[in-house]
C-alpha cells in the first residue's frame, strides 16, 4: 500500500489534462460524459488528431504529397470526416472501408487500396469509383487485377508493395517488412514484377509502395528502408518503367509507456533529405499513417465494478473488457490507466485491471497503483487507435459508444450497440 500523489501531466497525452481535480479532454470533463453516456465510452479529441496531422503536413510542406489516413486504426465515420475535411486522403484495406470512405464524401482518386487479399469484387468496386492506386502485394494479385481491369475496359493504377527485409524493431505481430511476413513482394522479385506489370494492358504503373510495420519508434529502420526503396526505383527506372510516386511507411509510434518516437515533421525532414541526396527530390510522396494520427487522441472510460483483493493478486474488475480494448490481450500492450476524478493522497494498492469477459487473457493493465472505490471511473489512455476498430461482440457484449470532443462541445458519434443490433441478422430454426 502506498499513498498516491496522483497522475502527473507528463504522463498524459496532449489535449488530455486535469483541471480542478477533473480529467478533461480539451474543455470537456470526462466524468460528465461518463454520467451522460455510460461506460465503456470512447472519447476522442478532434484537436489532438488535427495537431498530429499538422506535424505531417509541416514535414511534407513544399513537396507534392498525399497523406492517406489508414482507417484500419479507427474507421468511425466522424473521425474519417474530420481527417478528410482537414486534407487527408484515405488508405483502405477492404470493400467495406471503401464504402466508409465514400460515405464521408472523399474524392476516390485520393484513396489507396492496400492489403494482401483483395477480391475480384473489391477490385471492380474500386475501379468503378476511380480509386487512386492499388498497392499490389503479389504477382498473382497483379494478374487478377489486370484481368478484372481489362474486362471493364480500364487500366488499374498500381504500385507494387515491396518487402525490403528491414527489421522495424517493433512487436513481431505488427512487423510487416521482413522476409518472413506475408506482406509485399520480395526485394529480389520486384524488378521482374514491374517489367511484367508495365507490359499488362489492364495496368498502369504509377508508384512503388513500402510499409515495414507499426509502432516504430526509431529513425534508423526508416532510413534503411528508404535506401532500399530508392535502390529499387533506380533499377526499375533503368528498365524503362517510370515511378511517379513513392508510398513510404512504417507507422510511426506513439507514447504508450514513455516511448519516444521521432516527431513526424522531424522524421520526414530526414527522409526528404535522403531522397534529395539520391536525386529523387521530385517524386510525389504518399504516406499511410494510422496510429500516429488517432492513437493518442482517444481515451476509453470504464467504471470500476468490484474490488477483489487476493492472496497473490488484487483484481480490479471494470466494465470494459478485451472486446473493447483488445491490444493488451493480443500483444501484451501497455495502456496507461488513470482516474477521472483522482483520490489524491488516498491509500493506493496494486491492482490487475481486468474486464468481465470469461478469459484469463481479459486484462487491461497489470500491477497498477490505483486508489479506487467501486463506481469510480477510470480512463484508459492512448485508446484512439486499434481499439474501437478491433472491438468485438465476444460474450454478447455490445460495442461501446463514442464521443468526439471539439473544444467545449461533445458530439455522440456512435451510439452504444444494443442487443437488437447484435442479433439483427440471426434467425431461429
Ligand atoms: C500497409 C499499411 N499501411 C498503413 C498502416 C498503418 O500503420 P500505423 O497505424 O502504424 O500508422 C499499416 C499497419 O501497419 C499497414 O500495414
Ligand atoms: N493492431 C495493431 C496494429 C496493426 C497495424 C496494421 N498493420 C496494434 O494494435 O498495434
Amino acid at each position: 500500500m502506498t499513498t498516491l500523489a496522483g497522475p502527473t501531466a507528463a504522463t498524459l497525452p496532449p489535449f488530455v489534462s486535469y483541471q480542478n481535480q477533473q480529467l478533461m479532454v480539451e474543455g470537456v470533463p470526462l466524468a460528465a460524459l461518463a454520467h451522460e453516456h455510460g461506460t465503456p465510452l470512447f472519447v476522442y479529441s478532434r484537436a489532438a488528431m488535427l495537431s498530429a496531422l499538422a506535424a505531417y503536413q509541416r514535414g511534407l510542406a513544399g513537396r507534392e504529397h498525399l497523406i492517406c489516413y489508414a482507417m484500419k486504426a479507427n474507421s468511425s465515420l466522424a473521425i474519417l470526416q474530420a481527417l478528410v475535411r482537414a486534407g487527408c486522403g484515405l488508405d483502405i484495406v477492404s470493400g467495406g472501408e471503401l464504402e466508409r470512405a465514400l460515405a464521408v464524401g472523399i474524392d476516390p482518386s485520393r484513396v489507396i487500396f492496400s492489403g494482401v487479399g483483395k477480391t475480384r469484387a473489391e477490385m471492380r468496386q474500386a475501379l468503378q469509383v476511380g480509386i487512386g492506386c492499388f498497392n499490389v502485394e503479389s504477382r498473382a494479385e497483379l494478374d487478377v487485377l489486370d484481368e478484372v481491369a481489362r474486362d471493364m475496359g480500364l487500366r488499374a493504377p498500381v504500385s507494387v508493395r515491396v518487402n525490403p527485409n528491414v527489421d522495424a524493431q517493433t512487436h513481431p505481430y505488427i512487423s510487416t517488412g521482413l522476409k518472413g511476413n506475408k506482406f509485399g513482394i520480395a526485394h529480389e522479385d520486384v524488378l521482374s514484377t514491374y517489367t511484367h506489370a508495365a507490359a499488362c494492358k489492364g495496368l498502369r504503373v504509377v508508384g512503388i509502395d513500402c510499409h515495414i510495420g507499426s509502432q516504430i519508434t526509431q529513425t534508423g529502420p526508416y532510413v534503411d528502408a528508404m535506401d532500399r526503396v530508392l535502390d529499387l526505383v533506380e533499377r526499375i527506372e533503368a528498365a524503362g518503367v517510370h515511378i511517379e510516386h513513392i508510398d513510404f511507411g512504417g507507422g510511426l509510434g506513439i507514447d504508450y509507456q514513455g516511448d519516444t518516437p521521432p516527431e513526424a515533421d522531424v522524421l520526414w525532414q530526414a527522409l526528404l533529405q535522403r531522397m534529395d541526396a539520391r536525386g529523387f527530390g521530385d517524386r510525389k510522396i504518399c504516406i499511410e499513417p494510422g496510429r500516429s494520427l488517432v492513437g493518442n487522441a482517444g481515451v476509453c472510460l470504464t467504471e470500476v465494478l468490484y474490488l477483489k483483493p487476493g492472496e497473490q493478486k488484487n483484481f480490479l474488475i471494470v466494465d470494459a473488457a478485451m472486446n473493447d480494448l483488445p491490444r493488451p490481450a493480443m500483444y501484451q500492450a501497455f495502456h496507461r490507466i488513470v482516474p477521472v476524478v483522482p483520490r489524491n493522497n488516498a491509500t493506493a494498492s496494486t491492482w490487475d485491471v481486468v474486464g468481465p469477459v470469461c478469459e484469463s487473457g481479459d486484462w487491461i493493465g497489470r500491477d497498477r497503483e490505483l486508489a479506487v472505490h467501486p463506481g469510480d471511473v477510470l480512463a484508459v489512455l492512448s485508446a484512439g487507435a486499434y481499439c474501437m476498430s478491433m472491438a468485438s461482440n465476444y460474450n454478447t457484449r455490445g460495442r461501446a459508444a463514442e464521443v468526439l470532443v471539439d473544444g467545449t462541445q461533445a458530439h455522440l458519434i456512435r451510439a452504444r450497440e444494443s442487443l437488437a443490433d447484435q442479433t439483427r441478422l440471426e434467425r431461429l430454426l
